[in-house]
């Protein structure tokens, strides 16, 4: 009877537990070295997504897990089909009772773009968390294993919900709108400089602090539902003695949009604002970022500017936007909101 009892107990322990789907992708977090202090030149998206999870059996305590692998790759790789491909399946999960939370594991290198798309596209309260690592599986104080922890510790809670989708490395809670990768090898590479977390896990206790401002999730204008392919959007840099071909040859390519990540507070040279103007005569929408890595651009006459967004989410963003409309109004207040 006891042993019953006990059985009983487990199992209603176990019902108990939030489900938490993973969702891998490939990344760093998912790559084999040479060595245990090869941390450069290893191989990103190498294990599957079920050694990811029988390498923390300590999940299992906090949550109900199961994996998918959705792709398996470096995130330079990440294309936009894999953008929609996973946007879809994570609003199927959500939309059931049986996924309470999800953790997509990604390439530190893109992760930004691809946790701003899903802060754009998900339509769900439910947790979503995007984490990576900087050192591959098999290196000494390999940081992946804590990271993807700590992932499906927030997706299981419910203090994470209605936040939008959330970035977790290195023991630090960030926000998809305002996290950026910041160095090219070190742990501690994301950060929102001006924004700041919105909090961090200690002692395996998520602890929120702050909350992002801006609209995302099921508050945002788009639903990728429906959508099999995203308009073309490139970007362009700017620096000193920049030619005007660089725009002409993303409008020639076919760029429905164009990302010119400005100098300073947006600031192009004369041969970029002609070669921008023509673009916006022939169709292509324009969004003035900056490459400085943070601040706001200042709204402009002539372009449209991608508020605090970097060059790279401002491209996510004007994806999404030109999914809906082409009036440059309309566009320019989703940089406001979201
Ligand atoms: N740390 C990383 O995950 C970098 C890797 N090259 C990637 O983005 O896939």
């Amino acid at each position: 009877a006891t042993t019953e009892t006990t059985e009983t107990t487990k199992a209603a322990q176990t019902e108990d537990l939030p489900n938490v789907a993973i969702l891998a992708t490939g990344g760093t977090i998912a790559g084999k070295g040479n060595s245990g202090t090869d941390t450069t030149s290893y191989k990103a998206g190498e294990l599957s997504v079920e050694s990811l999870i029988e390498a923390v059996p300590e999940m299992a305590e906090i949550a109900d897990i199961s994996g998918e692998q959705i792709a398996n790759v470096g995130s330079p790789q990440i294309t936009n089909d894999i953008l929609l491909q996973l946007g879809k399946r994570i609003n199927e999960l959500l939309a059931t009772d049986d996924v309470d939370g999800v953790v997509v594991t990604h390439g530190t290198d893109t992760l930004e773009e691809t946790a701003y798309f899903l802060n754009l596209v998900v339509k769900s309260d439910k947790p979503v968390v995007v984490v990576g690592s900087m050192r591959p599986a098999t290196a000494v104080s390999a940081d992946g294993p804590l990271n993807l922890y700590n992932a499906v510790l927030l997706a299981s809670s419910e203090e994470s919900k209605g936040k939008g989708v959330l970035v977790s490395l290195n023991d630090r809670i960030g926000a998809a709108r305002y996290i950026t990768k910041t160095n090219t090898t070190v742990v501690d590479t994301f950060k929102a400089t001006e924004e700041g977390y919105l909090g961090r896990i200690v002692g395996g206790v998520p602890y929120y602090y702050t909350e992002s401002t801006r609209k995302h999730t099921d508050e945002t204008a788009f639903d990728i539902s429906e959508i099999d392919e995203l308009p073309q959007v490139d970007i362009v840099y700017s620096y000193q003695n920049n030619q005007r071909y660089m725009i002409d040859a993303a409008v020639e390519n076919g760029a429905e949009g164009l990302i010119i990540a400005g100098s300073g507070n947006g600031s192009l040279s004369s041969a970029y604002v002609e070669g921008a103007k023509d673009a916006v005569e022939s169709g292509t929408e324009i969004v003035v970022s900056s490459r400085v890595g943070s601040g706001t651009v200042s709204p402009r006459d002539s372009f449209m500017t991608s508020d605090s967004l970097n060059p790279q989410k401002a491209r996510i963003l004007l994806m999404l936007a030109l999914t809906v409309t082409e009036d440059d109004d309309q566009i320019q207040s989703f940089y406001d909101q979201y």
